[in-house]
């Protein structure tokens, strides 16, 4: 195995004879040298060693290893993933095991073989390396993608995933979800995780008037209207090389629909006025919060513009149906404005996570977003309540989500029970097998469960 470029070996020693010796067996590693605490640290702020031996009897008091276990703490204060072995004296069990007990990698003890050492050192290295990667992974994956998006819940985590296998592809990419579930941030994340060498662009279809709209598209040549003073490039044109979000495209109206059509079928333009077929290379990703199916059979929508911006569709599941996510999403935000106002974080009072649960959140993480800017406000004392959020508990409106494991195992298994009786006409042997339990498991729980 190769030593890692960035990350050398550092061999505390402090004497000089045994630190040359020590570096001499494990030449095959780069390594640099240190003899007492403050030297070992110096170095190792330097040089960022993945991997450390370390002599316990260190200076000014050789005889004693306390010097050894200071460097041994504040090695491991600087990078707690650093794996330093420990050199011991013979029969030095105790402060063997106190070493590990503080957190270093190994011990051995002196005089050492240099092939265990040097295996040792290898050994060191792999697991520090494995480590390095794990992280890096585990911080790839919830990595910026998709600027801040939070989220615990599974059915919004399969989206992203989704998103992120997509991204490579040129497919055009349909997002549906309710306003404010974050098809905007969604987008966008395409856009970052395709690395399209272009713009990401957004324009919300249902924000402008329609005699407008064509030239915001498409672009205009000058002298092409009143007011046309200077060719202009449109959306389209702008986003040339990289993403293109038509925002609330179910409201596109007809004439323009059919120019889109044309646009995706054949990916050139026609500014306003001009004459010239203008190529575009552009990722379409359409959003909607519209039933388009529903608009289709009305007419309002067409079936051939649809079934080219439907290669991907993804539904966003609203926030109501999100396991965990306002309350998550409630902490975050009220951290963020509490940071952006210069104020301290407050916490969310219980009648404010209970109504936070059962609220049904018409506006999605939007509508959240403005509560808890607005609760940061008003909230006295650290604290959020119900009342800051503008959520008063509605007495017995919604009942309070059941968070006892055991209720909640219960009524799951009274459920499955319940099917499979039904499935097999009552027939409990099959009912039984269909389980996967036997037939005196299957009697006790209906006896427990009082499933008549
Ligand atoms: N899961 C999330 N985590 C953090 N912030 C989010 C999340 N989802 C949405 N947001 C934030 O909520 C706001 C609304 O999101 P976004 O604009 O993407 O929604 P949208 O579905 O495009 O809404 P509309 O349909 O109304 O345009 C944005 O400020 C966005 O940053």
């Amino acid at each position: 195995m190769s030593t890692p470029r960035h990350a050398p070996l550092l061999i505390v020693e402090d004497d000089l004879a045994l630190q040359k010796q020590l570096k001499w067996s494990l030449d095959r590693f780069e390594s640099v040298a240190a003899d007492d605490v403050a030297s070992a640290v110096l170095q190792f702020r330097r040089h960022g060693p993945a991997v450390v031996t370390m002599d316990l009897g260190l200076p000014p008091d050789q005889d004693s290893v306390s010097e050894g276990f200071k460097c041994l703490e504040r090695l491991l204060e600087l990078d707690p993933a650093v794996k330093v072995i420990v050199l011991t004296g013979q029969n030095d069990q105790e402060n063997a095991l106190r070493a590990i007990r503080m957190g270093a990698y190994d011990f051995l003890a002196k005089p050492v073989d240099p092939d265990v050492l040097s295996l040792t050192v290898e050994r060191a290295y792999r697991l520090y390396e494995l480590q390095q990667e794990n992280r890096r992974l585990q911080l790839q994956q919830s990595s910026d993608v998709f600027g801040g998006l939070i989220t615990r819940d599974a059915g919004m985590q399969k989206v992203c995933r989704m998103i992120e296998r997509v991204a490579p592809s040129d497919a055009t990419v349909l997002l549906l979800g309710e306003s404010g579930t974050g098809k905007e941030v969604l987008a966008q994340g395409l856009h970052d995780a395709s690395k399209r060498k272009g713009r990401f662009v957004a324009i919300n279809c249902a924000a402008i008037p329609e005699t407008l709209l064509e030239s915001e598209l498409f672009g205009y040549e000058k002298g092409a209207f009143t007011g046309a003073t200077k060719s202009t490039l449109g959306k389209i044109e702008t986003a040339n090389g990289g993403t293109l979000m038509l925002d609330e495209i179910g409201d596109l109206p007809m004439p323009l629909q059919a120019k889109l059509l044309r646009f995706l079928q054949e990916r050139v333009i026609e500014r306003v006025g001009g004459r010239q077929e203008i190529p575009i290379d552009v990722r379409v990703v359409g959003a909607t919060h519209q039933d388009l199916k529903a608009r289709i059979a009305d007419g309002r929508f067409r079936e051939d513009l649809y079934y080219r911006l439907a290669e991907i569709v993804v539904e966003i599941p609203p926030l109501r149906d999100r396991m965990g996510d306002a309350v998550l999403l409630s902490h975050a935000f009220a951290r963020r404005f509490a940071t952006d106002m210069r104020r301290p974080v407050p916490a969310l009072a219980e009648d404010a996570v209970r109504a936070l649960e059962t609220h049904r959140w018409p506006g999605n993480v939007r509508e959240l977003q403005n509560m808890l800017k607005r609760a940061v406000i008003m909230a006295e004392d650290d604290r959020i309540t119900a009342a800051d959020l503008g959520l008063q508990a509605r007495a017995g409106s919604e009942p309070e989500p059941v968070l006892d494991l055991r209720a909640i195992r219960d009524e799951a298994e009274r459920r499955a029970i319940v099917t499979a009786l039904a499935r097999t006409d009552g027939n409990i042997v099959r009912a039984a097998e269909l389980l996967g339990i036997s037939r005196p498991t299957l009697y006790d729980m209906i006896n427990r469960l009082n499933i008549k």
